[in-house]
């Protein structure tokens, strides 16, 4: 522990130790999880395992699954891939860079079924720490890239496994369920992972 009791985060696997630590008491410490999400800095040789692409869409994979209490995955972004406009379902969101760069765009909650209001515009660059939930806004997260892939760190706490999508013309909301692409690092080939994405 460094001084004042703060956490050393040289790995991914030190952020995966401290996230146990802090979530496995009653009250989580919100500013904590931003602290260790922020401390981290990319190293690909922590990572590498995880980072699958797919040809035609974003992919989640699964890292750790925290016990139930949050989970945390690496989000790999071909070239021109995008997230639709979505929520987080009550959820806190942690949105962290580990290679290239995205392009983030809020937008607010509709109050009726009207087309949706950008509130925001922001590219997040190497390290760099996002951080969403509902009362803040909804979201779309692209890879504007035409010749970089793009790969970040995701923190979800509570985890989740649907969401609701919206449209931006007219504000109409779907929900949608968000799988995984590989898990720990293993992809099944054999098993049929649905590829729903945002
Ligand atoms: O697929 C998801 O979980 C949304 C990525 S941007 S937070
Ligand atoms: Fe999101």
């Amino acid at each position: 522990l460094l001084g004042y009791g703060l956490p050393e985060v040289r790995s991914l696997t030190d952020v995966i130790r401290e996230l146990n630590s802090i979530f496995s008491s009653d009250n989580v410490n919100i500013d904590l999880v931003k602290y260790v999400m922020e401390t981290y800095k990319s190293n690909p040789s922590d990572w590498k395992k995880f980072a699958k692409f797919d040809r035609y869409s974003y992919t989640r994979n699964l890292v750790d699954d925290g016990n139930g209490k949050y989970n945390l995955m690496l989000l790999c972004w071909g070239e021109g891939h995008a997230s639709g406009i979505h929520d987080h379902a009550n959820s806190h969101c942690f949105m962290k860079m580990l290679q290239g760069s995205l392009e983030e765009v809020k937008y607010a909650w509709p109050d009726e079924k009207s087309e949706l209001k950008e509130i925001g515009r922001t590219r997040l660059d190497l390290n760099d720490l996002a951080y969403i939930n509902d009362s803040l806004g909804l979201h779309r997260v692209a890879n504007v890239s035409s010749y970089d892939t793009a790969i970040s760190l995701h923190l979800y706490c509570p985890p989740y496994d649907q969401c609701s999508v919206f449209d931006r013309k007219n504000g109409t909301r779907t929900t949608t369920s968000v799988t995984f692409y590989s898990m720990f690092g293993k992809r099944n080939k054999g098993q049929d992972i649905k590829e729903e994405n945002l």
